[in-house]
């Protein structure tokens, strides 16, 4: 994975944000928060976590501003020539400037994440943000930032990643993912070693096998042999893995997909449902000569993190608000999500594989406690082993996971065991004491914020030993449900059913997860895997009614009471006079497919549409999606339509770039119910289309896959590809397109003049002005093309080899980059803040002046600006999504 592009993401981050602000407010107007909680700094103080000496740092540290951190991102290669530039210009100096007469000091790298490349400053942000001497070093934050090669993360928050032990190809799933920032190391781990693996097949695939027919003159169907025994080789080195992240929150489930944006990954699939029930993930029934169809195959995941919600305690750095709001009931009342969201995971989870579990919070009731109840409800120690990781990253300053703890409840009551409360618990419950059964729960991993000048963490690494059938939830883990939840049950339970109390919310369920073969029992149905204690059909209405209660209070617990969805899941149906909300409930078979002729359907009706056989749902409008995103709810979602692979516009793009025959051609896809491509075309990893197709209307909910690898493009002649290539998908691809559409690039120098001059002219004279591939591309054909500029030595060459996407037009140039990753490079690459220049508007100013525009365009006719124009205006769009091309026509 090479640096995957970058539009103007977060950058505002390090200036303290942009848009439009309020009065900021006078300095008196400040109120410094309390940062003192009684209830809080009792339980901690008599936990036995901190030697009574420890416990004074403990308390100032929580007390004290975060450190600011940040993390170089994308592939290794890149992030470590990003990282250097800190290393080398900047650090020498700031590591010169002085503050308030004293010497500032420098960012340091943080020692146990590889490759130096996470660190961590203690200057104030305020200080770098308003001290000139800070203002190049901020300058070079900002920009990297926005260009996607910068992402500031806090450094406890970058462990769990590190403990999974990713290789290429291993499938992940990050249960609850949103905002990102982990979810973007998974998808960087998904992806390690692909460069190099896709530069050594181009190596060999070029000396020996140009076009699909190696040496010996056969046809090789396009498959190299593999390099090594073992690796990620099977896909011609791109990586055969997948992250599949998930969060419960639709809007937070977007702002994730924003923040792996950058990364331009094929191998990301973004999903929207409650991890406590996670839906099975089918996948295509195998054929395999030697035996039976498999008809009911599941997706388990190698590796699945769980980053649960909890009280977060261990923020109270950065959240002053911790210190108002902690009270003991927080933790009481997550902890049985964090279980069931634990026991789903390792359900998830492949035997051998690995979960990791993690929390920022310090409350052993939110740690160690869900830990040993999911390890007990999955089957003990002999099914699932808590990892011991002393030896891994050398440097965390760490303390081990507890053995022993006591719980405060709700009303600020300590209490040691369990045979204390059990007569009157209130909302206490066996599984938040100690365990029983002696379970190596000092194997867990506790960060606190004095160690090593960071927030509170807790991580536990828990490796799957064998298939597991998780037991019912017991009394032991299960708190009361609150009222409201009660009644939003009933109210479930009210449902119409077939007669057999069989068509409420369970049900719903099961639709999203149907039963698997029985070659794996956990594998049933996702509401009898979360309760088995509930048989199918036969139950009392009580017990049935405890389930839904049971579900519910899930929500609540989270804060996330989805009643609407509930009622939605449980509708009935199968009528033809149905009524149906809007998107159709997960698991209804609609046919959402609109016919062209159809008028479209007025915005205010998109709440509800009434469902005949006659008259089938249309497609929400652009003013319907956006009306609903603006009002929060979740809009409808395109859907994902793989494209045949001798799809005529396919074939178009194959010719114009010739495309070596290696490049896999049954993973493009568009996302419109027609499935014709004509906006965009996206590319996917083969597992992730294999996913997609097969779970189609299934009531699945996913929210994003694949990267746009083709955008449609206004041109000027008639027999130029329409489909130019966009910079997410130019890493993917840039290796496999012929060289006809290649520019070679080796001078620092000519690719300045392409960076400050949006659009410089090729036509008459002005190829002469572009140095080294002025000739080149005065001659290319018009449309897109890849630069590929090429490392060297000496004073005008690059360290690193890179490629651009150029778009050549009928008489200029014009680099594919948004303005801000123009800006980021020309800082990067020669330490400069030039301010761009568009020459094509200065020619048109000047034809419109009546001015000669140009002495040497003598004899030139048409003299306005290219297209061009529209195509800056569609890369700096902030998303290109919603920019439709052409809409920019000058006229
Ligand atoms: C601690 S945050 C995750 C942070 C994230 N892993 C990261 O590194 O950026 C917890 C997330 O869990 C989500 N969440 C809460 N309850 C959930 C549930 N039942 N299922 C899935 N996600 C849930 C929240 O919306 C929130 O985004």
């Amino acid at each position: 994975m090479g640096r995957r592009g970058g539009g103007k993401r977060g950058g505002d981050r390090w200036r303290g944000g942009k848009g439009p602000r309020t009065q900021p407010p006078r300095r008196a107007d400040y109120e410094e928060p309390v940062k003192t909680n009684a209830q809080f700094e009792q339980y901690y103080n008599q936990l036995g976590i901190l030697e009574d000496v420890e416990k004074e740092d403990f308390w100032s540290s929580l007390r004290r501003e975060l450190p600011n951190s940040f993390r170089f991102t994308g592939s290794k290669g890149h992030a470590i020539s990003v990282q250097k530039i800190l290393k080398e210009r900047y650090i020498p100096e700031i590591e010169s400037i002085e503050h308030n007469r004293a010497a500032v000091e420098a960012p340091t790298s943080i020692p146990w994440f590889p490759h130096q490349l996470a660190w961590q400053m203690t200057t104030p942000k305020h200080v770098v943000r308003k001290f000139a001497p800070f203002k190049s070093f901020q300058q070079f934050l900002v920009s990297e930032t926005s260009a996607g090669n910068i992402s500031r993360q806090e450094i406890v928050s970058m462990i769990p990643p590190l403990l999974m032990d990713i290789r290429s190809g291993m499938v992940v799933l990050d249960l609850c993912a949103a905002p990102g920032s982990k979810t973007a190391q998974l998808i960087e781990m998904v992806h390690g070693g692909e460069e190099s693996r896709i530069q050594k097949v181009i190596r060999d695939s070029k000396l020996h096998d140009q076009r699909g027919v190696s040496p010996d003159g056969k046809a090789n169907n396009g498959q190299i042999e593999e390099k090594e025994e073992h690796g990620d080789w099977s896909d011609q080195g791109r990586s055969t893995g997948l992250v599949v992240a998930n969060d419960v929150d639709y809007k937070r489930a977007h702002m994730l997909i924003h923040q792996t944006k950058r990364l331009n990954s094929p191998n990301l699939l973004v999903t929207n449902h409650d991890a406590t029930m996670y839906p099975s993930i089918k996948l295509p029934s195998e054929n395999r000569s030697d035996r039976k169809p498999v008809q009911n195959r599941y997706l388990k995941f190698d590796r699945v993190l769980a980053d649960v919600p909890c009280s977060g305690d261990g923020t109270a750095r950065k959240n002053a608000n911790v210190w108002k709001d902690w009270i003991p009931g927080n933790a009481i009342g997550l902890f049985p999500t964090q279980v069931r969201i634990l026991v789903r995971a390792l359900q998830m989870t492949k035997a051998g594989g690995r979960v990791v579990y993690s929390t920022c919070s310090m409350n052993p009731v939110e740690d160690e406690a869900v830990v040993a109840a999911a390890i007990e409800r999955c089957g003990g120690p002999a099914k699932v082993n808590i990892v011991d990781c002393e030896d891994q990253l050398p440097g965390l300053e760490r303390k081990p996971g507890l053995k022993a703890w006591n719980v405060m409840d709700r009303l600020g009551s300590i209490h040691d065991s369990w045979a204390q409360v059990q007569d009157d618990p209130g909302k206490l419950v066996e599984g938040m004491f100690p365990p029983e059964e002696s379970l190596p729960l000092d194997r867990c991993i506790r960060v606190y914020p004095h160690l090593q000048n960071t927030g509170g963490f807790f991580i536990a690494v828990l490796e799957k030993k064998g298939e597991i059938r998780a037991k019912p939830e017991s009394e032991s883990q299960r708190i009361e449900p609150k009222s409201s939840i009660v009644s939003a049950a009933d109210k479930i339970r009210a449902q119409p059913t077939n007669g057999s109390l069989t068509a409420t919310k369970i049900d719903a369920l099961d639709k999203i997860a149907p039963p698997q073969a029985s070659e794996d029992a956990e594998n049933l149905s996702t509401a009898a895997r979360q309760n088995q204690e509930i048989a199918p059909n036969v139950e009392p209405v009580s017990a049935r009614k405890h389930e839904l209660e049971d579900q519910a209070d899930t929500y609540m617990s989270t804060k996330r009471i989805k009643v609407r969805d509930e009622v939605d899941e449980a509708a009935p149906r199968g009528g033809e006079d149905r009524e149906v909300h809007w998107p159709p409930p997960p698991g209804a078979q609609l046919d959402v497919s609109r016919p062209e002729t159809a008028a479209l359907p007025e915005p205010d009706s998109f709440e509800k549409k009434t469902v005949t056989a006659s008259n089938k749902p249309l497609e929400p409008t652009a003013a319907d999606y956006k009306g609903k995103r603006n009002s929060g709810q979740q809009p409808f979602e395109e859907p994902f339509k793989y494209l045949a692979t001798d799809h005529p516009e396919l074939q178009t793009i194959y010719n114009f770039y010739d495309l070596n025959p290696h490049f896999p051609r049954d993973r493009f896809m568009v996302r419109n119910a027609t499935g014709q491509p004509v906006k965009a075309i996206y590319y996917t990893t083969g597992l992730a289309r294999d996913i997609l197709t097969t779970n189609e209307a299934t009531g699945l909910k996913f929210v994003h896959c694949g990267i746009k690898m083709f955008v449609k493009q206004d041109v000027q002649r008639e027999n130029t590809c329409r489909w130019r290539i966009q910079t997410d998908g130019l890493q993917v691809i840039e290796a496999w397109v012929g060289e006809e559409r290649v520019v070679r690039l080796w001078k620092k120098s000519t690719l300045k003049t392409l960076l400050v001059e949006m659009f410089p002219k090729v036509t008459g004279d002005g190829w002469k002005g572009l140095g080294e591939i002025g000739e080149r591309v005065r001659d290319i054909d018009l449309g897109c093309c890849i630069l590929r500029v090429e490392k060297g030595t000496g004073e005008d060459a690059f360290s690193e080899s890179f490629v651009l996407a150029l778009w050549r037009s009928l008489h200029s140039l014009n680099l594919m980059l948004p303005k801000e990753d123009r800006k980021a490079m020309l800082l990067r690459l020669y330490n400069e803040i030039v301010p761009l220049q568009d020459g094509s508007k200065a020619r048109l100013d000047r034809k419109r002046d009546g001015a000669n525009a140009n002495p040497q365009n003598d004899g030139e006719k048409d003299d306005a600006p290219d297209r061009g124009n529209d195509l800056q205006a569609i890369l700096d769009a902030t998303s290109d999504e919603e920019v439709i091309p052409g809409a920019h026509d000058e006229t």
